[in-house]
């Protein structure tokens, strides 16, 4: 499905990302980790071609994709901070994304599933951080994308909405679709991920299923391998 070969970046001096390949062929729960600073968001973002990587390719269902944006339609996407106005109303902003994405939308179940509709017309600028992460959760997911990619989704999330984003990540693998995720909560990772990715100074270090992860690094779980990467 998405396939990416000798991707690199730099910002100025600092090598981002240094050749990173691999190949994504079916759906399922894909965890990028890292730690902070070893370029996740920037990964994400070259895929989503909202940042261009200085060499390398990127594949969508085996087409080139550097050269041509259309395949953007293809994916969701919950930036790890979204930034919209904040004198924007819930309503407006669900509203504005539909016309600007032209594609069939279904905001109403999930504006119901994350008890919204008393904040339809209340200001984006007014909501809590959770419930304006409730948001931009619904405008990920009213379309329904092959693809979704998701930087820290739970940022700001109570017990029940963690719950029911799990279930609707679930519901989306279920249907065959690709979620590529970050975060930096292990239990969570443990929980969803069918693969780890694991970026470490440029390089994918790790790619693989969490027990095989636990296997190279002899550990009992994700928190101690990752502590065994990084502090050896
Ligand atoms: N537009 C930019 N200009 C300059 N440097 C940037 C830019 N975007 C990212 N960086 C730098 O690139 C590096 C990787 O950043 P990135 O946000 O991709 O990391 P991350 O793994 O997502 O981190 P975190 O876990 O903290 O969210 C950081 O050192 C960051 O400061």
């Amino acid at each position: 499905m998405i396939a990416v070969k000798n991707i690199s970046k730099a910002f100025g001096s600092l090598q981002v990302l240094d050749k990173i390949s691999f190949d994504l062929k079916k759906g399922g729960i894909f965890a990028v980790l890292g730690p902070n600073g070893s370029g996740k968001t920037t990964f994400l973002k070259i895929l989503l071609g909202m940042v261009l990587p200085d060499s390398g390719e990127i594949y969508y269902q085996d087409q080139p994709i550097l050269q041509s944006h259309a395949y953007r339609k293809h994916i969701g996407y919950l930036p790890q901070i979204a930034r919209f106005p904040d004198n924007l109303k819930v309503r407006e902003i669900i509203h504005m994304i539909m016309d600007i994405r032209e594609e069939p939308a279904h905001p109403e179940p999930l504006i119901e599933l994350f008890k919204l509709d008393k904040f339809m017309d209340k200001k984006l600028g007014d909501l809590s951080g959770g419930t304006r992460q409730k948001v931009n959760i619904v405008l990920t997911f009213m379309f329904d994308t092959p693809v979704v990619v998701l930087d820290e989704p739970t940022a700001g999330l109570d017990p029940v909405s963690l719950i029911k984003l799990k279930d609707l990540l679930h519901q989306a693998k279920n249907q065959g679709k690709m979620i590529l995720i970050t975060s930096h909560i292990m239990s969570l990772v443990e929980e969803l991920a069918d693969e780890v990715i694991f970026l470490l100074e440029g390089k994918i270090y790790f790619q693989g299923t969490l027990s095989d992860l636990q296997s190279k690094t002899e550990t009992r779980d994700l928190e101690h391998s990752i502590a065994a990467i990084l502090e050896p």
